[in-house]
């Protein structure tokens, strides 16, 4: 049964979910980094919001861990490059609490708009400063969207239904797409230079780190308000602070900020800032939402396969995994076939499907494949990190989907580049589940490539078979199948044995030397 842990506050229901659905799950929140590396080995699955930290040290000490699940979005928080290369699965719940941080937004507009919390503490403080407090109505202002995506286009809705004008500025964002939102594209210059309002909705990204930096703070309608409901770091907090003392910026309001927990900050204090601790996503309906779908994407994973909004490997559906599992298996042994026979050489892999095979999801087929074979490489490698490995090492990978009748109803193909040219072997299944190899560099022969087998080539000729049965006879090497193909009558032909006992090196030399042998190798399939 596999193991989560949950290690970041989340709605009961995840566990829930968890305990239905067949997954062992333990609920321990508030760790330490140190606490946490002594734990996380235990585990197949990590369920986490924004607090825990999932480092290059946790990952190292998470030798079980296949599978983090963000109960929200943002996943700044996790070393994704890391977990891809140890394999690791990263998923998020993107659109969970989106209404939510949206509403969030537009409610620190309003607290801006209408200086809510300072009213609210001077008049429970009982002095009813009635004259203090001067607002601005939003209807007829331009609000400056930076960011329009997920939450951006559900600000920028809610805000048009205030009358408001929205002016956006993403580089994503298509003209078409813009006149749909119903926004005026813009560049952030444009949008600097009109809002009343501006609101940030981006992830931190290299491009977006202190967009909001001094210089373009400076180029800002005076009066500005700013809402950040997005990610801290997105908005240079000094020149904030500079901005609200000279009174060129009117207001702002921030629920995320560069250190968090934000437990000080010179922004405390000064007059029109207002900030929350990181409440966007905080309502009952957003933690019940992301909780679930959390606990549903991490057991799909971890008991089916299925992939659902993972941000380092292709969605496989829980529909779809069953259907391609086979094909994997299939995949994964073309790969670990070729790899073993071709080795360091390789410089490209293309993998083609044809017949029911190209009208499955190719990603995951390629996956297994380079899985497969880059497993020559390293124990570790599994379908997260392979193609992120074969990137690494300068491998051209090509997919072909064929849409032509082939002489098996459904065939897998890989051929490698070497500087030798190029080489291929193919596969199919049988009765839909079984993976059998049908052709070895374009020899017809069908092996099952299962467990420790011998991969012989020889010159076409009588008598061999004997000789080499009498040799495996002697050193009490049991053959367990037996698949033979050549390319013409005397000419090449390929063996491929599965044995019993163990196949020692001076074996496979006395092999070698057995009339007509051209090659001898040692080959091992899960
Ligand atoms: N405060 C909270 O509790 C809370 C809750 C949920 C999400 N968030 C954060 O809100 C942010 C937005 O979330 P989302 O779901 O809308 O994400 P999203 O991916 O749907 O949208 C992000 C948008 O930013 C745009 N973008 C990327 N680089 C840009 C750039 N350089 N300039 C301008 N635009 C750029 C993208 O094109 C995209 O449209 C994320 O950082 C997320 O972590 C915060
Ligand atoms: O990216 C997100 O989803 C938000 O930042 C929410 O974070 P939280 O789950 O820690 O509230």
């Amino acid at each position: 049964m596999p193991k989560v842990l949950i290690s970041d506050k989340m709605d009961p229901k995840a566990a829930q979910i968890f305990r239905d659905r067949g997954v062992q799950v333990d609920e321990i929140t508030g760790k330490t980094p140190e606490e946490l590396k002594a734990i996380i080995g235990d585990y197949d699955g990590l369920a986490i919001r924004s607090s825990t930290k999932v480092t290059k040290e946790i990952l190292d000490a998470a030798t079980n861990l296949k599978v983090i699940g963000r109960a929200g979005i943002g996943v700044d928080n996790v070393d994704i490059p890391y977990a891809s290369s140890k394999g690791v699965v990263v998923m998020n719940t993107p659109f969970g609490n989106s209404i939510t941080t949206a509403e969030h937004a537009i409610a620190l507009m309003f607290a801006l708009a209408r200086q809510l919390p300072e009213a609210d503490a001077s008049t429970q403080a009982g002095k009813w400063e009635k004259n203090r407090f001067m607002g601005v109505e939003v209807t007829g202002k331009v609000l400056g969207l930076i960011g329009a995506g997920n939450i951006g286009s559900i600000v920028a809705d809610r805000a048009l239904g205030l009358r408001m004008k929205v002016v956006a500025y993403d580089p994503f964002l298509t003209p078409e797409r813009a006149i749909d939102m119903g926004v005026e594209k813009a560049t952030l210059d444009e949008l600097l230079a009109k809002a009343d309002f501006i609101t940030l909705h981006t992830p931190l990204t290299d491009q977006t780190r202190n967009i909001l930096s001094k210089e373009n703070l400076a180029k800002t309608k005076k009066g500005v308000r700013i809402v950040n409901c997005a990610r801290g770091g997105l908005i240079d907090e000094a020149a904030l602070k500079e901005g609200l003392d000279s009174g060129h910026i009117g207001g702002a309001a921030l629920d995320v900020f560069v250190t968090e927990p934000a437990k000080e900050s010179p922004l405390f204090g000064t007059p029109n800032f207002v900030s929350t601790p990181h409440l966007g996503a905080s309502t009952d309906e957003a933690q019940v939402n992301v909780a679930i779908q959390v606990a549903e994407q991490l057991s799909d994973y971890l008991l089916d396969g299925g992939v659902t909004n993972a941000l380092n490997v292709p969605s496989l559906s829980a529909e779809e995994a069953p259907k391609l599992k086979p094909y994997m298996a299939l995949a994964e042994k073309l790969g670990s076939l070729i790899g073993q026979l071709e080795g360091d050489g390789i410089k490209g892999v293309a993998v083609e499907v044809e017949g029911h095979a190209a009208e499955l999801n190719p990603k995951p087929i390629t996956a297994a494949v380079l899985a497969g074979l880059m497993r020559v490489y390293s124990d570790t490698v599994n379908m997260v990190n392979a193609p992120f490995l074969a990137k690494e090492r300068g491998l051209d990978v090509r997919e072909v989907r064929h849409d032509r009748e082939g002489d098996y109803q459904t065939l897998v193909r890989v051929t490698v580049t070497t500087d030798s040219g190029e080489r291929s072997v193919a596969g199919t299944l049988f009765g839909h589940a079984q993976p059998r190899l049908v052709e070895l560099f374009g020899i017809k022969v069908e092996a099952d490539l299962a467990g420790t087998m011998l991969y012989i080539v020889n010159k076409d000729a009588p008598g061999f078979i004997g000789r080499l049965g009498s040799t495996l006879g002697a050193a009490e090497v049991n053959i367990g199948t037996f698949h033979l193909g050549r390319r013409n009558q005397g000419g090449e032909a390929v063996l491929l044995l599965s044995v019993d006992g163990t196949v020692t090196e001076p074996l496979r030399w006395e092999i070698c030397n057995l009339a007509g042998v051209n090659t001898v190798k040692l080959l091992r399939f899960a």
